[in-house]
């Protein structure tokens, strides 16, 4: 931990200024602040905005919170992703004045939609990171990194056995929860991305589900040019995002593709060429074995009946994800939920009852952490009968809520143009014509926190009401809520689930 009198990072605590510091982007429970100079990112807790006068927590246990997330990401979540894609960061303790200037200073940048909720400015708790979007490693005088956010969501199909609606084990979960996003007006139009698709491991089947993101990105995809978001969904907006403008971005960074024509690469050779650059990225491993995996899964829980991409298409087979891809590994973590909520509910509520009956079971049971090896061990160590004890309930509790957390989290994938793509010999440049371009590539994981016990319920209840809004509208959806067609992608390439697909 960092406190006022020291400093983190080259930064002096007790100098800092909110004017070194820039509104970078917020989910529903942290607000993200950069460093306009340093690779640096505070991430700030919120809270309801009818708790600002009063705020829900102690500076105490708001640091606790903190401490807790650091301690998950660093001792559970990376054990089971892996070291390389994680960054826990560390709590830092901010001067008040400092976190109630930032507060003012980027308030009016904050989406209205995200304004239900307010900046803690009592704590002057943050958790300091590095910058994701921004890599040290890249040298300001060169081409910017392109960072692409994707937030998967989850990637499977739950097991017939445990839910009570067929549906469930045919659709998957993202593709459900659409229509019902659709019909309670959270988006205007409906995303066409299925997160089964982009777990496939198959690089027809991820183009696809990729190229759906770019279409409709929601609160799914973001891509940073140099630190900067430059293209994302703008919430409660009517428009489209604008594909021109990040084709321009683009067009820069993909000129020595093997799609030009007479000199001049096509739009869509370019959004291809990007696709595939990020495809390969989602593939990679950073050593390892990298061999293809069939997964867990098994065909059945790996096709959405919702997704639009025709399976008669796969000219390549099913090459599954390679067993150190990012993909992968989050897919194994988000299986930790065995039983689906449905089977889950029942565990929930026989560790609800004991901590009614015995209260300070809760500390012992490791209901709000201490995230440590001992917590790790207990949800790896889960036998697979229930005993019914109610230490085989927490376990399975334990793992759900572990599962949950990478269902929500998202990867950052990094793209520096390598230093040799960027020299401007005439020579060498037609010799390279027809090859890919060339990126060095790092990829994160981020939004790791753990999720509370107590939002068990709330998933159940949401569960409930997605399969039944898909069932009541059987699929269908009002009027214009599916994406237009920009340009890029035709009628016809829609329907036919057609690829801008070139192997490498
Ligand atoms: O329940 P879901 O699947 O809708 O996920 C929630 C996310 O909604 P999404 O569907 O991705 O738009 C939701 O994201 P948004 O606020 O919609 O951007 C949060 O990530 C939420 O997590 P938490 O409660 O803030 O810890 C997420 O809640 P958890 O279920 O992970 O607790
Ligand atoms: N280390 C980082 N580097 C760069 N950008 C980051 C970093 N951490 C978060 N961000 C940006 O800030 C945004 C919000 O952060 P985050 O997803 O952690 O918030 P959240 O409130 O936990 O989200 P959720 O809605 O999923 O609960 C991210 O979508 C990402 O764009």
């Amino acid at each position: 931990m960092s406190v006022c009198g020291c400093s983190f990072h080259g930064m002096e605590v007790d100098k800092m200024d909110e004017n070194d510091w820039k509104y970078h982007g917020e989910g529903n429970k942290s607000l993200v602040v950069s460093h306009v100079q340093l690779s640096r990112v505070l991430r700030l807790l919120k809270y309801p905005a009818e708790d600002s006068e009063n705020p829900p927590q102690t500076a105490e246990q708001a640091f606790r919170q903190i401490q807790n997330i650091v301690d998950f990401s660093s001792n559970v979540m990376s054990n089971l992703l892996g070291e390389k894609f994680i960054h826990s960061g560390e709590v830092v303790k901010l001067p008040l004045e400092f976190v109630r200037q930032l507060s003012i200073k980027i308030q009016h940048q904050r989406p209205a939609w995200r304004c239900d909720k307010v900046m803690d400015i009592y704590s002057g708790c943050a958790l300091c990171l590095p910058n994701l979007t921004s890599p040290a490693l890249h040298q300001p005088t060169h081409t910017p990194p392109l960072c692409i956010e994707i937030k998967p969501k989850c990637g499977f199909l739950p097991s017939p056995k445990h839910v009570s609606k067929d549906i469930k084990t045919k659709v998957c979960r993202f593709c459900m929860h659409q229509h019902y996003k659709v019909a309670n007006g959270k988006w205007k139009r409906r995303s066409l991305y299925c997160p089964l698709d982009l777990f496939s491991g198959n690089r027809q089947r991820m183009h696809f589900a990729v190229r759906h993101l770019v279409e409709e990105p929601q609160n799914n995809f973001k891509i940073f040019k140099g630190g900067q978001c430059i293209y994302s969904s703008k919430e409660g907006s009517d428009d489209s995002p604008d594909l021109n403008c990040l084709l321009h971005h683009l067009r820069p960074y993909f000129m020595y593709g093997n799609n030009r024509i007479n000199s001049h690469m096509t739009s869509k050779a370019v959004l291809s060429d990007f696709i595939q650059v990020l495809v390969n990225a989602l593939l990679s491993g950073g050593g390892g074995d990298g061999g293809g995996l069939t997964d867990r899964r098994g065909e059945s829980r790996s096709f959405c009946e919702a997704s639009l991409f025709n399976k008669e298409r796969i000219r390549h087979g099913s090459q599954g994800l390679p067993s150190d891809s990012v993909l992968f590994r989050i897919l194994q973590t988000q299986m930790l939920d065995t039983l689906d909520i449905e089977g889950l509910f029942p565990l929930y509520r026989r560790v609800e009852q004991h901590l009614q009956d015995f209260p300070k079971e809760r500390s012992r049971l490791q209901i709000d952490g201490p995230y440590n090896e001992a917590f790790l061990e207990k949800l790896q160590k889960c036998s697979s009968e229930d005993d019914g004890s109610v230490e085989y309930a927490a376990a399975k509790v334990h793992q759900y809520r572990v599962a949950m957390t990478a269902k929500d989290c998202s990867i950052m994938v990094a793209l520096v143009p390598s230093a040799e793509e960027e020299d401007d010999d005439e020579g060498q440049r037609r010799l390279r014509d027809f090859r890919p371009p060339a990126f060095s590539c790092s990829v994160s994981i981020l939004d790791l926190d753990p999720k509370p016990f107590e939002s068990i319920p709330r998933q159940l209840r949401l569960d409930q009401k997605i399969v039944s809004c898909y069932l009541r509208t059987g699929g269908a959806l009002p009027k214009g809520s599916l994406p237009p067609l920009p340009g890029i992608f035709s009628a016809a390439e829609r329907e036919e689930c057609t690829l801008l697909f070139h192997p490498m």
